[in-house]
């Protein structure tokens, strides 16, 4: 990012800003370019989709909006605030740990395969993150985590740990416990990819619920009937850029793009 810094101080904040906006981001490891400029928006209470080729950068691009990847290039912003950066006395200055560290607070991330803690049971996987990182009291946190799990269908499997639990079911734990940090935003990596086919739904059902609850939501899906179905915006991202993006249901029904519509062709 260091190559923007002078762009960026000159672009300002002022007037309406999209909930999470990225604007030509670049990210190259080595000499191998990933993301070549993407600009991706999403509206506060909105459900964003990403679809596009393995290797196109989806995950990448991800992993930027949460801070997990620095790019090379470009600005992103959550809630106006530039990910990475502080504005100081007429300068860019790069966070510290602790600043990275508050950040992913405010952003949840869902991966595909469910991280949980497997030495901890389900309750506390949900709890760790007030308890240990916010300082709530361990009780009102086990509490709030017992909500959660009820939220996600899981009422009465708190005490059970991961491995007594089924791919689906630990996936709606790790919702769960990125939900118990109140994050403003919830980037999801592929949720469901990891999962065996018959329990697919349970989570997408989980996350249709955060999605009619208002939840801001970044998703990285091959869940097209999703993203047609729940989705205010689709993203189609190949060679690591956004080729196309467009209401879901116009996009998929006319793609405007060759290369979305090669790829809607291979995979509806
Ligand atoms: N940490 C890394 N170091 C080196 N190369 C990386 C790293 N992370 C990703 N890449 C490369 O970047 C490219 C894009 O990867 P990415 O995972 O973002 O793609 P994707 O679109 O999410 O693919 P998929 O759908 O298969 O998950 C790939 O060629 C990958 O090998």
């Amino acid at each position: 990012m260091t190559s923007t810094t002078t762009s960026l101080a000159e672009t300002g904040t002022a007037g309406h800003l999209p909930l999470v906006l990225a604007e030509q981001v670049t990210k190259s490891f080595g000499n191998h370019q990933v993301l070549s400029g993407i600009d991706f928006s999403v509206e506060a209470g909105e459900v964003a989709c990403i679809i596009g080729p393995s290797g196109s950068g989806k995950s990448t691009f991800l992993r930027c909006l949460n801070a997990l990847e620095k790019p090379n290039g470009g600005r992103i912003r959550i809630d106006g605030e530039d990910v990475g950066f502080n504005y100081r006395k007429g300068k860019f200055h790069e966070w510290n740990s602790a600043e990275y560290a508050k950040f992913r607070l405010n952003v949840g991330m869902v991966f595909q395969r469910f991280n949980l803690f497997a030495n901890m049971t389900a309750l506390e996987n949900v709890a760790c993150g007030p308890a240990r990182v916010k300082g709530e009291p361990k009780k009102l946190a086990l509490a709030r985590a017992e909500e959660l799990l009820e939220r996600v269908g899981l009422a009465g499997h708190g005490h059970k740990y991961p491995m007594k639990l089924s791919g689906g079911q630990q996936q709606r734990v790790a919702i769960a416990r990125s939900l118990a940090m109140d994050p403003q935003v919830m980037l999801f990596d592929e949720p469901t990819s990891a999962l065996d086919p018959e329990l697919v739904d349970e989570v997408l059902e989980v996350m249709k619920s955060l999605a009619v609850g208002g939840m801001t939501m970044v998703l990285v899906t091959h869940e097209i009937g999703f993203a047609r179905e729940v989705a205010d915006s689709l993203a189609f991202i190949d060679g690591g850029v956004v080729v196309e993006k467009g209401n879901p249901r116009e996009l998929i029904a006319n793609p405007q793009h060759e290369r979305t519509q090669q790829f809607l062709s291979k995979v509806l």
